[in-house]
């Protein structure tokens, strides 16, 4: 695969550089932008960060205030878009939560969305083997925010040996049991809803056999987010691991919220749990 991708920004912070870069995807058919935090000297690892709905691949290096302790910890942080940009597919922004910038990391199978939103092979077969290579084939790990928590727990299932460990902070944890995926599943992926489950975190992990990250996964949400009850349900995704014996550590905060206030405030723990499992 040729990897020329274009520089829009490299920004020195932390003593290594935060860049954003723009590369023709094959998977997707268009122009993809994604961010990358390069730490000083060679990193101990790559942490792919997925951002939520409405997000972009500034997002999270925007907002998460990653890049003190990544570069300390020697992470490389690698954050992909949302979605696909610029289809002009009738309808594709008129809802924040399905179309633009609501990619949910699957590859779409139904009109007209099948020939470009394809997220998952973005992400998975093109984007972190090309960062990988680029890098010197680094050690990754992952972690995701809401929309971006849903992506990080099905890829993380769906691609087992991918990645060294899995965190997440208020993830959407059983996209078929919410109304955000009741209106993007049957969209992308067709009425058939044993495809739905094939994208659901916590029909994944009710079907594993053996627990997939037995070092255990990082969960944390906050109390006063808007979206808990309705769309995240963190007690679906807990009775999952529990009934396949995954070591899940949740953690539930008094008084936060869904956004950034919240990841900013828990993404240190989030880097540390990485950096041990990154070695
Ligand atoms: N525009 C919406 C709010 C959208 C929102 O809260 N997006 C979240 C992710 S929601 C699930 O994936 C987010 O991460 N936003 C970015 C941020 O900076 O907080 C509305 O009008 O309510």
């Amino acid at each position: 695969m040729s990897w020329n991708p274009e520089v829009i920004g490299e920004y020195r912070c932390f003593g290594g550089v935060q860049g954003y870069y723009r590369h023709a995807s094959r998977a997707v058919g268009l122009p993809m932008q994604y961010s990358l935090y390069r730490p000083p000297g060679t990193p101990r690892g790559l942490l792919l960060c997925l951002a939520g709905l409405t997000c972009s691949e500034e997002t999270f290096p925007i907002k998460a205030g990653a890049q003190r302790l990544a570069s300390a910890l020697g992470l490389a942080l690698l954050s992909p878009d949302t979605s696909p940009r610029g289809t002009n597919i009738p309808g594709q922004a008129d809802d924040w939560g399905f179309g633009v910038a609501a990619g949910f990391y699957l590859d779409a199978t139904q009109a007209p969305w099948a020939p470009h939103w394809r997220m998952e092979s973005h992400v998975m077969q093109e984007l972190l083997p090309a960062v990988q290579a680029q890098l010197g084939g680094l050690p990754t790990s992952i972690l995701g925010h809401s929309m971006g928590g849903h992506g990080a727990l099905t890829l993380a299932q769906r691609h087992p040996g991918s990645f060294q460990s899995l965190s997440v902070i208020a993830p959407i944890s059983a996209l078929s049991q919410c109304p955000w995926g009741q209106k993007a599943l049957p969209a992308y992926l067709g009425a058939d809803e044993a495809q739905w489950a094939a994208h659901d975190a916590s029909a994944l992990m009710r079907a594993q056999s053996a627990p997939p990250f037995p070092a255990g996964i990082l969960m944390d949400q906050g109390e006063a987010d808007q979206f808990l009850s309705d769309q995240l349900k963190p007690e679906l995704f807990e009775a999952a691991c529990a009934a396949v014996g995954q070591p899940l550590t949740l953690r539930r905060h008094a008084g936060y919220g869904h956004g950034y206030y919240f990841v900013s405030t828990v993404i240190d723990d989030h880097l540390r749990h990485h950096a041990a499992a990154l070695g």
